[in-house]
């Protein structure tokens, strides 16, 4: 059946020629090929088909409608819209076979039969492929339900402990906020549970089946910040952007974004940011279309936003389209009326977590937690009671148990400066000045257990400086 090419390299002699070697090649690698005419009775059908068939040899097909002899076959249906089917599955005795369909036509182009080849007797060969897509598929079904679930938050405004009168008429607050569908502006010192009563207004409000997406501005480098926000449009960037990503607008998109540390965000984007409050339209990096949205904002910081208003650092238009609804998050320091119910249900979530017998407080223990100061609040009082539970094997936790954790008196302000390195007269400035900065970035991140919000004020550095030396220096902060 090969053709060899003749001297004249015209285009119709190479198309026959490619046809005919297409032909040859399927007819030699694949399983079975029928061919029938216009009227879908069948021409010509190959060896291996007719014995895979069970006939005793092609000429007991000939001349058969082609259903008769192959019941599920679909070549009726390519000699009536002249369309090929490229691939399909086809069942021939509870076997799947994969099978290719293409219409035959004239010169005119009319339709004067059809050819069908099975490729493959068993799907075993397709196998690998097969089960890799049906994993993928499986991968990212349970992918985007673990996401979806992510984004439902896990709180509500009764999850924020305290009985005391001030942290009542908050939760007063956060529940009327809730109703109101306004930007929340939650002010409060690191550790005061603003991003837990932000999961709580989103769960009391009508946006609760919808998700809940959390950024944190501190922790993300400048530069990358604004695709963060508003997304990146598909083909802007080379490499791993390359196909475009959702920003977290798109992704709240009729739920609430939550922008922690909105203190933290430079000016440029500050700009950006109120137009999108504004307007509730975004437009992706690199591309020249702009989307609706349809966000609530819960912005919350640790920093006096009046003072950087004042300073140049914060729009005052931001401030004042963010301050729509303040709920200030006291210090627990002032508010010692939740420090026993706290303390419990910290007790009970520690206990749950680590599989350990609850730990109870002795009234010398209350006393001592009382006293201090709690810079890093709530997050400072769970830390103080786990670390605590793991120095000791009594049930019962008492004064002395967090007199080495806490020191009365010992907060940012006081805490004691790293050791200087000794001065090398044989070592490059540079060296000396990254190991005082890696000891000084080790010794607060110890003093204030890991908090990287309270460390970065004890060391007065941003956020992001903190995270960028953190990686920098590869200290990670397990305390
Ligand atoms: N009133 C509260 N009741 C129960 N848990 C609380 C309360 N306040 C804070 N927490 C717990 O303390 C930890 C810190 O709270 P959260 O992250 O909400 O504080 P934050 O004010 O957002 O802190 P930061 O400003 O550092 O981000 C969390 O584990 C949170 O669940």
């Amino acid at each position: 059946m090969k053709t060899s090419i003749a001297a004249s390299w015209d285009v119709d002699s190479i198309l026959r020629v490619g046809m005919q070697s297409l032909l040859d090649l399927l007819d030699e690698s694949c399983e079975g090929t029928v061919a029938v005419d216009e009227h879908g009775r069948i021409a010509w059908i190959n060896d291996k088909y007719a014995a895979f068939l069970g006939l005793k040899g092609p000429e007991d097909a000939l001349g058969k409608p082609v259903e008769e002899v192959i019941p599920n076959s679909r070549l009726r249906e390519v000699i009536r819209n002249g369309k090929p089917i490229l691939l399909d599955i086809m069942m021939i005795r509870d076997q799947p076979l994969v099978v290719m369909r293409i219409p035959l036509k004239d010169d005119a182009g009319k339709v004067i039969g059809a050819i069908g080849f099975a490729l493959y007797d068993r799907l075993q060969r397709l196998k690998p492929l097969v089960s890799k897509f049906a994993e993928l598929q499986w991968a990212l079904a349970n992918t985007q339900k673990e996401l979806a679930q992510l984004r439902h938050t896990k709180y509500s405004i009764s999850s924020f402990v305290g009985v005391s009168p001030v942290s009542l008429e908050l939760k007063h607050r956060a529940r009327r906020a809730a109703q109101l569908d306004t930007t929340v502006l939650l002010l409060g010192e690191t550790g005061t549970g603003k991003e837990l009563l932000a999961h709580g207004i989103h769960a009391a409000s009508g946006r609760a089946g919808k998700p809940f997406v959390g950024i944190n501005i501190a922790a993300v480098p400048e530069t990358l910040l604004e695709a963060e926000f508003f997304g990146v449009a598909a083909g802007a960037y080379t490499g791993a952007d390359r196909k475009g990503r959702e920003g977290k607008f798109k992704i709240a998109d009729g739920g609430t974004l939550f922008l922690d540390e909105v203190g933290d965000m430079p000016l440029q984007v500050q700009a950006k940011l109120l137009r999108v409050l504004q307007e509730q339209e975004i437009e992706p990096l690199g591309s020249n279309t702009i989307t609706k949205v349809d966000v609530r904002v819960i912005a919350a910081t640790s920093h006096d936003l009046k003072k950087l208003v004042a300073e140049g650092r914060f729009r005052s238009d931001l401030y004042y389209r963010l301050n729509v609804l303040p709920i200030a998050l006291p210090p627990l320091r002032e508010r010692l009326a939740d420090l026993d119910a706290l303390c419990e249900h910290l007790l009970e979530q520690i206990a749950a977590r680590t599989g350990m017998p609850q730990r109870e407080l002795t009234p010398s223990a209350r006393a001592f937690l009382a006293s201090y100061h709690w810079p890093g609040n709530v997050r400072e009082l769970r830390n103080a009671l786990e670390q605590a539970g793991m120095l000791t094997e009594s049930i019962a936790l008492t004064a002395e148990d967090f007199a080495t954790i806490l020191q009365p008196g010992a907060g940012p302000e006081t805490a004691a400066p790293a050791e200087a390195p000794q001065p090398d007269e044989q070592r490059p400035l540079g060296e000396a000045v990254a190991e005082l900065e890696q000891k000084m970035i080790r010794s607060a991140l110890q003093s204030t257990r890991g908090n990287k919000a309270l460390t970065a004020r004890m060391l007065g550095i941003s956020r992001a400086t903190l995270y960028q030396k953190l990686g920098e220096y590869k200290i990670t902060s397990d305390f």
